[in-house]
């Protein structure tokens, strides 16, 4: 690492801090990932997700893997260094990025997608932190969860970060796959426009709870496969129906509002594909080059109104209208009061406290948390007009119903009598969905932001 001068840390993961440095060979300035834990052997580097994807990829929307070093048994993987992520883009923000911006971020990320979905990977870890950015150019970072489509399911192990993961992950499917991706970027995207998370859920359970808040709960029509898996585990969907999305992004283009929709479909096959998304009328305005055609330069969205050049393999249509014009309920106003338009200092210790949950899931949590209770049994079996006014005092009685004193006088959530979730394997069975609400209520751990600068 002598080649190296460290400059500072500019982000620290769950996997690994990462530092400006500069090359003293060429002057470059590089992005070096410390990884936590030790590697005693490089096999054990080279099977690395992070190692396996990234060495395949080079497309210029995918952050480029340059070097791995292992020194002292301490693993290094340098990157071509960016300037910054999304997220640090939204949070000094006071005003929300322009549909330009917001348009070529998007594109790019797209391209991106569309590159490595077709080389076979599909990232599983979309969130603005994991989309890097140097001036216009945004680059997809963060391999470290990265599968190969065709590897073998089920995908039991912990997948994305709460606020971006898909549906079909929070109702353990023991297959999915590149529609992960894009129900994220519908997440992200929907963010970037009200610098607001969509579905800041604080618990798995409360994370389907706020998708259907805002989109409606699935009905057998719109995704049968999604109320097989949740009977399967024994869940209940809250019967809410949703909100039109222009309500909660007021002053978005229809077409930015239509595709965000269609990316947040509960069914993972209405999803379109990245390269779908690309023609989307939203981006009528973008050329598309060929990673063949290219300059060494990156892809950005130009401005000039050309129709998309793509050819869209499925046909897929784009109607000008929301596939989800549902009457607005008690939820669409109070959208303020809810976590999503909390602080970004809410949303560091939701993020960290995920990553610490994460980290310890296997050992420790199921262990000390209740099992879920279905909100079809609490609070959430309710007409949607009465939702919003009883729900404030059902989850307080719930939540009491579910606390415990532990060490300290802290209150606890405490076991439940449910029945054990039905499926085996995995640690998925130790889900948080199976966690009751009470846990909201349990004082958030002050952890460090893990993104400096
Ligand atoms: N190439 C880079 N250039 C500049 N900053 C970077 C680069 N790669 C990562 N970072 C910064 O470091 C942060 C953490 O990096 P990364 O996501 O790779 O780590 P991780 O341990 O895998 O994190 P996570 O907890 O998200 O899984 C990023 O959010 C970003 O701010």
């Amino acid at each position: 690492m002598e080649r190296f001068t460290i400059i500072k840390e500019v982000g620290n993961g769950t996997f690994g801090s990462v530092w400006r440095a500069l090359s003293k060979q060429s002057g470059e300035v590089v992005a070096i990932k410390k990884m936590k834990k030790k590697y005693y052997s490089w096999e054990e580097c080279i099977n690395l997700r992070e190692v396996k994807s990234l060495r395949k990829m080079n497309h210029s929307n995918v952050v480029k893997l340059k070097e791995v070093i292992r020194e002292n048994d301490v693993l290094y993987f340098v990157f071509e260094y960016m300037e910054c992520n999304l997220y640090q883009l939204m949070k000094d923000r006071r005003k929300p990025f322009s549909e330009v911006e917001v348009r070529n971020w998007c594109f790019q990320v797209f391209q991106g997608l569309t590159y490595i979905h077709q080389r076979g990977y599909f990232h599983r870890d979309l969130k603005p932190e994991n989309l890097l950015a140097s001036k216009e150019t945004i680059k997809i970072a963060d391999f470290g969860l990265a599968r190969e489509i065709n590897s073998q399911p089920p995908f039991t192990e912990y997948v994305s970060t709460r606020w971006y993961r898909a549906p079909e992950v929070l109702l353990q499917s023991p297959v999915y796959g590149p529609p992960v991706d894009m129900w994220a970027m519908g997440a992200i995207m929907a963010e970037l426009f009200t610098l607001r998370p969509l579905f800041p859920g604080s618990s798995e359970a409360d994370e389907i709870y706020k998708i259907c808040c805002v989109i409606g709960s699935p009905t057998k029509t719109e995704w049968s496969q999604g109320l097989e898996l949740a009977s399967a585990i024994n869940y209940q969907y809250p019967q809410v129906s949703g909100v039109h999305l222009s309500t909660l992004m007021p002053g978005v283009s229809q077409d930015a509002v239509n595709l965000i929709s269609s990316l947040c479909s509960w069914d993972p096959c209405k999803r379109p594909t990245a390269m779908e998304a690309l023609q989307h009328p939203f981006f009528q305005s973008c050329f598309y080059i060929p990673p063949s055609l290219r300059p060494n330069k990156p892809a950005l969205a130009k401005t000039p109104p050309v129709g998309p050049n793509l050819e869209s393999k499925s046909g897929r249509k784009y109607p000008g209208r929301l596939s989800n014009p549902k009457p607005l309920n008690s939820f669409s106003t109070p959208v303020k009061s809810q976590a999503s338009l909390s602080s970004g200092v809410q949303r560091k210790l939701e993020l960290n406290n995920q990553h610490v949950a994460n980290d310890k899931k296997q050992k420790s949590d199921a262990k000390q948390l209740p099992k879920y209770r279905p909100p079809g049994l609490n609070s959430l079996n309710k007409s949607p007009g009465n939702l919003g006014k009883s729900r404030g005092v059902a989850d307080a009685t719930e939540k009491l119903g579910n606390m415990t004193l532990g060490p300290g006088g802290k209150l606890l959530a405490k076991r439940s009598s449910m029945p054990p979730p039905m499926k085996a394997g995995g640690w998925h069975q130790q889900s948080d969905l199976f966690v009751g609400r009470s846990q909201e209520v349990l004082p958030a751990r002050s952890y460090v932001r893990k993104v400096a600068g």
